[in-house]
């Protein structure tokens, strides 16, 4: 039986890669840098000679303070031990600056992890991330509407960045190697909901309904979700098939109908 390691530490071992994923950032030397799961330091140690100031944030406390004491006469890295998914990602990043986001992400808690960093990036406070996950989930958050990779993950990483898929990892890449492949996303942070009139709690809510149960078409899933078919039959804009389903559908018809339900309705 294969061992999985706790805290889904599959380290980098190829030194290709490491210094790929910095070099994807271009110049970092006046940029703060938060790095997520720093682990034994594969890439903090390119990061940390490249960029103004980095902040790493590792939940594992014998790993912190290896970092933290290898780092010890470097002021301008920070070592920080605590969860990703509790710490407040803003109050680690000094007022005023954003920062770039990098980390060979643990893979048991990616989709939570991300949704942290939309949230972080829709507050002003991220720039652009280079993220390495495994490569199915990395896949879902890069497909296109229509295509069968597209859900909920999708739609939510579009609205929130501009996605570029990398590259790809084989397993031997990692010390232990993991079941799986693995890929790097950059990401562009550039939240979609101003310019498509939407709020964001709303249309994140609506998103997760339109998604709710991938057998059904967009109607059946709003209607489980309690609209009338008098209300959809009003949104339902002309050119919208009527058994779409969401994952045919890009981000403006879906917020188009969005912005037609969340209008007070009259009588
Ligand atoms: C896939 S390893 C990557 C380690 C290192 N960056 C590398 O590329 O070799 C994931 C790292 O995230 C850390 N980690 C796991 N869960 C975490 C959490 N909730 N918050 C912060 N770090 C976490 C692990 O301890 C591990 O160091």
């Amino acid at each position: 039986m294969k061992h999985k390691p706790k805290l889904g530490q599959n380290f980098l071992v190829d030194d290709h890669a490491r210094h790929a994923i910095v070099d994807a950032l271009g110049d970092l030397s006046q940029r703060t840098v938060l790095e997520i799961g720093p682990g034994h330091g594969a890439i903090t140690d390119i990061l940390a000679t490249r960029c103004h100031r980095l902040i790493a944030l590792e939940l594992d406390s014998s790993l912190a303070a290896e970092l933290r004491f290898r780092f010890r006469e470097q002021p301008h890295v920070e070592i920080h031990e605590g969860d990703v998914l509790k710490a407040d990602l803003r109050a680690l990043i000094p007022a005023g600056e954003t920062a770039d986001v990098v980390g060979n992400l643990p893979y048991y808690i990616t989709s939570d992890i991300l949704l942290r960093l939309f949230a972080a990036g829709s507050a002003g406070a991220l720039t652009r991330g280079v993220l390495m996950m495994q490569r199915e989930v990395a896949d879902r958050v890069a497909a296109a509407p229509g295509v069968r990779d597209y859900g909920l993950l999708s739609a939510t990483a579009q609205m929130n960045a501009q996605v570029d898929n990398l590259f790809t990892l084989p397993p031997s890449a990692f010390s232990p190697p993991p079941e799986v492949y693995s890929t790097v996303l950059r990401l562009h942070f550039a939240p979609r909901f101003v310019e498509l009139g939407v709020d964001v709690a709303g249309f994140d809510l609506f998103l997760k309904r339109c998604f709710a149960q991938k057998r059904k078409t967009l109607h059946n899933n709003l209607r489980a979700a309690g609209y009338t078919p008098e209300q959809l039959a009003a949104a339902w804009p002309t050119e919208m098939p009527s058994q779409a389903r969401a994952e045919s559908l890009g981000l403006e018809p879906m917020a188009a109908l969005y912005r037609w339900l969340a209008q007070p309705q009259i009588g």
